[in-house]
């Protein structure tokens, strides 16, 4: 296919997803299926082309004065790929499969591109009604934070020490990636995204499926770190799901002392049982829930840490997944906050006396963050938030104090500031 027949493949793909109201993916696999003759390539091309289109829907539909698909991937090329108006007129020259030639009304729209004036929500690319819950959080820095989150992600991998005596080792084992040691984690490495939005086949690299590296998101590798778990200790990591953080968990604890990993989807958990053979981790009990039994009553009272990645709506992972942000609706909040809730008090009842509890999400919502500690602190005292200069100094990462945003009982990562997903993490200590 051609760059353009990409193009208006790309404003097709947009289109089904409006009209039908369904999710990219989906759209972009129907696609793919009707048009057998569209390679891998163009398939991913046409992906990105959708995913970056998502990206910055409100502000490409602002600066065109338009929100059709055509006019969203038209503003899209401008502001997100940086084409210059000719290069867009070039692609738009409606012969056979390109879009229709650029109107003058069009041509004048894309040589202004101007954001000037434009609202919060529209400039950052994101729904309103969460605009007051992130102006809380973000103040004077809320379009340049949100702006952050609708550019692409990297893709960053964890080295794991189980497998492997360094960081460098990994590295030299892989020029061909052209992988970059990560800022903030020492055991991370990035791959910049590509043009093309198609990443490298990491999954299929040897020191892949020698358990060398993870793909594993620089802050997700830090929220692991932070919660400072030791050889020795007993651990319960109580959403661990595919397990990328028990996975961290277990080379931290040099495969000494015992983690228990669980969640209440079982489906979820599956994957986990692959990953820990591949990265040698030996200190992992995987408790598998059956019916509506609680898989971990056994160690109420018996933890050190208690290990709560919990489910929330995502927001600090739109870089990834920048479909998602049209889609989430307020009460798909209100389901996390309760479910968040739940896992909380679960986690409280697990933690021995002057043990802790890491909160961690993947979320930039100050509800689901320290508000959900607050409602938590108020249901069960005994408990109180460590303070995160602490936290970070133990944990040997000092210099996020400064990179972070502290909140009232944790710290905040975004892309803006640590240039990671947008992590919150939090330690509550159970007095003794
Ligand atoms: C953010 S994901 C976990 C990701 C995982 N820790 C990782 O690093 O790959 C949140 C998980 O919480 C689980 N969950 C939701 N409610 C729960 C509950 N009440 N008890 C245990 N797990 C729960 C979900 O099934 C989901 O797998």
């Amino acid at each position: 296919m051609t760059p353009a027949a990409r193009i208006s493949a790309a404003i097709e793909v947009l289109a089904d997803i409006e009209t039908r109201r369904r999710p990219a993916t989906d759209a972009l696999k129907d696609w793919g299926l009707s048009h057998r003759f569209a390679g891998s390539k163009d398939r991913a091309a046409i992906a990105s082309l959708v995913y970056d289109a998502l990206r910055r829907k409100s502000s490409a539909a602002w600066i065109m004065g338009d929100a059709t698909p055509r006019a969203t991937v038209l503003g899209m090329l401008r502001l997100q790929r940086g084409l210059t108006v000719d290069a867009v007129a070039a692609l738009c020259s409606g012969e056979r499969f390109a879009p229709e030639p650029l109107s003058a009304a069009e041509r004048e729209r894309l040589e202004k591109a101007d954001l000037g004036g434009a609202p919060a929500p529209i400039a950052g690319d994101f729904p309103d009604w969460i605009e007051p819950s992130l102006q809380r959080l973000f103040d004077g820095d809320l379009v340049p934070e949100m702006q952050a989150l609708a550019t692409r992600a990297p893709l960053d991998l964890r080295v794991n020490p189980l497998k492997v005596s360094s960081r460098d080792e990994a590295h030299d084992a892989l020029p061909h990636l052209g992988a970059v040691e990560t800022p903030l984690s020492p055991l991370g490495l990035r791959i910049a995204p590509s043009e093309d939005g198609r990443g490298p086949a990491v999954q299929s690299e040897p020191e892949f499926i020698k358990g060398w590296i993870e793909i594993q998101d620089e802050g997700s590798q830090l929220a692991a770190l932070i919660s400072g778990v030791k050889p020795g200790e007993q651990v319960v990591d109580l959403c661990a799901g595919g397990g990328g953080k028990t996975l961290a968990l277990a080379a931290m604890m040099d495969n000494q002392g015992q983690i228990y990993a669980t969640d209440n989807d079982a489906r979820r958990l599956a994957p986990i049982h692959d990953r820990l053979a591949r990265a040698g981790a030996r200190n992992v009990q995987v408790r598998t829930p059956r019916a509506k039994a609680d898989a971990v009553s056994d160690l109420d009272g018996r933890i050190d840490c208690v290990l709560v990645d919990a489910p929330c709506t995502g927001i600090g992972t739109w870089r990834r997944n920048p479909d998602a942000k049209w889609r989430l609706r307020p009460g798909s909040l209100d389901v996390r906050r309760k479910e968040q809730a739940a896992v909380l008090d679960r986690a409280a009842a697990l933690a021995r006396p002057g043990g802790r509890i890491v909160y961690i999400t993947c979320s930039i919502l100050p509800e689901e963050n320290d508000d959900a500690l607050t409602a938590f602190l108020e249901r069960n005292d005994g408990f109180k938030p460590l303070p995160q200069a602490d936290v970070l100094a133990q944990a040997g990462l000092g210099h996020l104090s400064a990179l972070t945003h502290a909140t009232a009982f944790g710290l905040q990562m975004t892309p803006h500031r640590t240039g990671t997903d947008g992590f919150f993490v939090a330690v509550l200590q159970r007095a003794s």
